[in-house]
């Protein structure tokens, strides 16, 4: 484990470091709690070992601030084991409530603390494999199990906080509804698996025009999301009117170039989009009626002939 020691005396740490390494551990000494806390900031720790009586901050108020600054983060909790001189009911009682996890007298046998050991160690391991599962769940939660790209939940999420941000600034923020033409059609002539292969491509070219226009830097932020089915959206949070545009026929030429068969797809013989953009400069009102604009905009591109865009 890697285990914060946190105490005032450079002896008794030296000591402490010397029992605990030999434990396997690996081991870093704060000689203060504000010291602890800024190691706290910066590293991630399996364990911390926390002296109660220290000058300025004791090891309470220490673990206090530690567990604020843990609570920022949902699943976050480093296990802090109080290690005192006088182990009273009063000083449990505190160690607890200041958000401690339990309690060892300086002059506890060996034996003891390398006991407390192996049981962090096991709940260091189970703390490790939460985190990852937690991950991959939020994961999945956030994106499109067929294509990878954001889902509609997550893109919906996004899009609050994003629209807010740019009508409190005064902002610009556009929107693309991305509609893949007749793929009925194509469903049922070259089946609903290459239907799935078909949207993933085209999810594939669209995170890709996404990704380029943020390294170019045409609009910070810029993501392609699922919005459903057959449709897609490209969200552009921060852009001078007319960057939208620039996006919309990238799309559209880019998802043409793929050259994927597609027979019955009118004239075009290829797997087409039609787009929608819209421009909200400053975004201003509710977003729902960016989405109805960018909607009204597709259907008009669709009507117009599909493989197209129409932009306001
Ligand atoms: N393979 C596959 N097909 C899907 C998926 N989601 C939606 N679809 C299909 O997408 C098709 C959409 O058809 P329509 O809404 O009629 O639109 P369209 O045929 O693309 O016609 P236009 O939009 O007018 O160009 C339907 O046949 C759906 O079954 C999916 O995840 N995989």
């Amino acid at each position: 484990m890697k285990i914060l020691l946190v105490d005032d005396s450079r002896a008794i740490a030296m000591v402490t470091t010397a029992r605990l390494e030999s434990f396997g551990h690996e081991v870093r000494h704060a000689i203060n709690g504000q010291t602890a806390i800024e190691m706290f900031q910066s590293d991630s720790f399996d364990l911390i070992l926390m002296d109660i009586e220290m000058p300025g901050m004791n090891g309470f108020e220490t673990t206090t601030r530690i567990r604020a600054l843990e609570g920022h983060e949902p699943w976050a909790w480093t296990p802090i084991i109080f290690v005192t001189a006088t182990d009273s009911d009063t000083n449990l009682v505190t160690a607890i409530e200041a958000g401690g996890d339990d309690f060892i007298s300086k002059s506890s046998p060996e034996s003891v603390l390398q006991a407390k050991m192996k049981a962090m160690t096991r709940i260091a391991a189970l703390r490790s494999r939460l985190a990852q599962a937690n991950g991959k769940l939020q994961d999945q939660a956030n994106h499109d199990g067929l294509t990878g790209l954001y889902n509609r939940r997550a893109m919906d999420l996004r899009i609050d906080t994003l629209w807010e941000t740019a009508v409190h600034a005064g902002r610009p923020f556009s929107l693309l509804m991305i509609d893949v033409d007749n793929f009925k059609k194509y469903n049922d002539h070259y089946s609903h698996q290459a239907g799935d292969e078909c949207l993933k491509a085209v999810a594939d070219c669209l995170e890709g025009v996404a990704r380029q226009v943020n390294e170019d830097k045409m609009a910070p932020g810029v993501f392609a999301a699922r919005y459903g089915g057959e449709e897609f959206a490209i969200v552009i949070p921060d852009a001078a009117p007319g960057v939208h545009v620039g996006i919309a026929m990238t799309v559209v030429e880019a998802v043409a170039g793929l050259n994927l068969p597609h027979e019955w797809n009118e004239q075009w013989g290829k797997v087409t989009v039609s787009v929608g953009a819209v421009c909200m400069a400053p975004a201003s009102g509710w977003v729902k009626e960016t989405f109805r604009i960018a909607d009204d905009l597709l259907y008009q591109a669709k009507a117009a002939g599909r493989n197209r865009f129409e932009a306001n």
